[in-house]
């Protein structure tokens, strides 16, 4: 039996077990919709294979090759579909499927019109190519920085790509007639690219969907539930970093720590959900006014901090100040009721970049105490660190 027979089984086969897989991961990892999409492409692989073992049982060689051909384009097109779900790439999927149907015509045209084997052979490999590439492309751009999986999914999209680029080309030099020589090394080259292709975009794939897993799980493990801030942790672990990056980028950095004003006494007439309300609509309000590099963090029951960067020392310093009438310009509407609500503030502007965090925190923390005995309802300003 030719070794060709053994490599298509193993490809029908571990097409299948990609299906389930991927199956599998949607059921599992939050029916995210495009592991719904990549099941379906690797079960369209899976045909594509069956088809071409099944070749010697077709009646019509138009038949047999039309359908192979349906199989690796669809394929390849609900692959891409998936990756453009995931990093939601504007592309308009509708002209992929024009471009599709109009290589499939083509495809058939010179299969059963006008016979021309190295187009025939070769058009609907160019077309999964320029998708292969769109793919690599879709993977790297959709984030300023990719992760190691996107970029090794996008390296094996790239190499896999290029490699059938040689394969179609040199069936397209056959020419109108088979030519046996360039149809032997087309088979080899396909033959020896293929399998380590197709493992490879998988198991990319799969790494991608649980690298994006562990994100989101970092993320949730430094967010607070009530008020979707950053949490203490995640301050630690954000700040330090953002206020070198800040810094390094002249931008004039200030650190506000912010706490409600007798939250005890909202408590107490409004119970623990009414103080809760508040909590919710008073982030609300304060990220409305925020810049979307501002970090935002809820350290403590109703103390929050806020690191902010602006492209001048007064904008930095005043704006505890513009966050303290927004919060007290209206009372926040807690079930027909209205409750007042003020807060009292700490700035204190960082200009080093090696000072640390925790440090800035209880010097903000020392000037906020100043607020509150000042009558709260107030910003006091620490000692700038220099
Ligand atoms: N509703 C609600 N209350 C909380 C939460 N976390 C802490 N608290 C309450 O917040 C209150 C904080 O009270 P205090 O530390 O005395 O501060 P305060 O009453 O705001 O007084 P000043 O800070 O001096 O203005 C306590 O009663 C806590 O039980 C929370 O997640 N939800």
């Amino acid at each position: 039996m030719s070794p060709i027979f053994f490599i298509l089984i193993t490809l029908l086969l571990t097409s299948i077990v990609w299906s389930v897989i991927f199956l599998m991961a949607w059921y599992t990892l939050g029916k995210k919709l495009y592991a719904l999409f990549w099941a379906s492409a690797f079960m369209c692989s899976a045909c594509q294979w069956g088809t071409i073992l099944l070749q010697p049982y077709f009646e019509s060689d138009v038949t047999y090759w039309m359908l192979a051909v349906s199989f690796s384009m669809a394929s390849v097109l609900l692959g891409t579909w998936g990756h453009c779900i995931r990093t939601r790439c504007p592309i308009n999927m509708n002209y992929l499927l024009a471009f599709a149907v109009i290589t499939f015509a083509a495809v058939y045209y010179f299969k059963a019109v006008n016979v021309h084997v190295g187009l025939n052979m070769s058009l609907y490999i160019y077309y999964d190519i320029i998708l292969l590439f769109i793919n690599a492309i879709i993977i790297l751009k959709h984030k300023p920085k990719s992760l190691p999986a996107e970029i090794g999914a996008a390296v094996t999209y790239t190499v896999c790509g290029l490699c059938l680029f040689i394969a179609a080309t040199i069936a397209l030099m056959q020419g109108a007639q088979v030519n046996q020589a360039y149809l032997d090394l087309y088979i080899l080259i396909n033959f020896i690219t293929v399998p380590t292709a197709h493992v490879g975009m998988a198991v990319f794939i799969i790494f991608i969907m649980a690298s994006d897993l562990a994100q989101e799980m970092q993320k949730l493990a430094m967010t607070d539930v009530l008020t979707q801030c950053v949490n203490r942790r995640g301050f630690y672990e954000i700040g330090q970093q953002k206020l070198e990056t800040q810094l390094s980028c002249e931008q004039h950095v200030s650190l506000i720590y912010w706490d409600i004003d007798s939250f005890k006494n909202i408590n107490d007439e409004y119970g623990h959900a009414g103080g809760d309300e508040v909590l919710i609509q008073a982030t609300k309000r304060v990220r409305a006014c925020l810049n979307k590099d501002d970090i935002f963090a809820r350290i403590g029951g109703e103390e929050f901090v806020i690191l902010i960067a602006r492209d001048s020392e007064l904008k930095a310093k005043q704006f505890a100040d513009t966050l303290r009438t927004t919060l007290a310009s209206k009372p926040i509407e807690y079930k027909q009721q209205c409750i007042d609500v003020t807060a009292s503030f700490g700035v204190i502007s960082i200009k080093c970049a090696t000072t640390q965090i925790d440090k800035a925190i209880d010097l903000a923390d020392k000037a906020l105490y100043i607020a509150k005995h000042e009558g709260k309802n107030k910003v006091a300003y620490a000692v700038p660190l220099n």
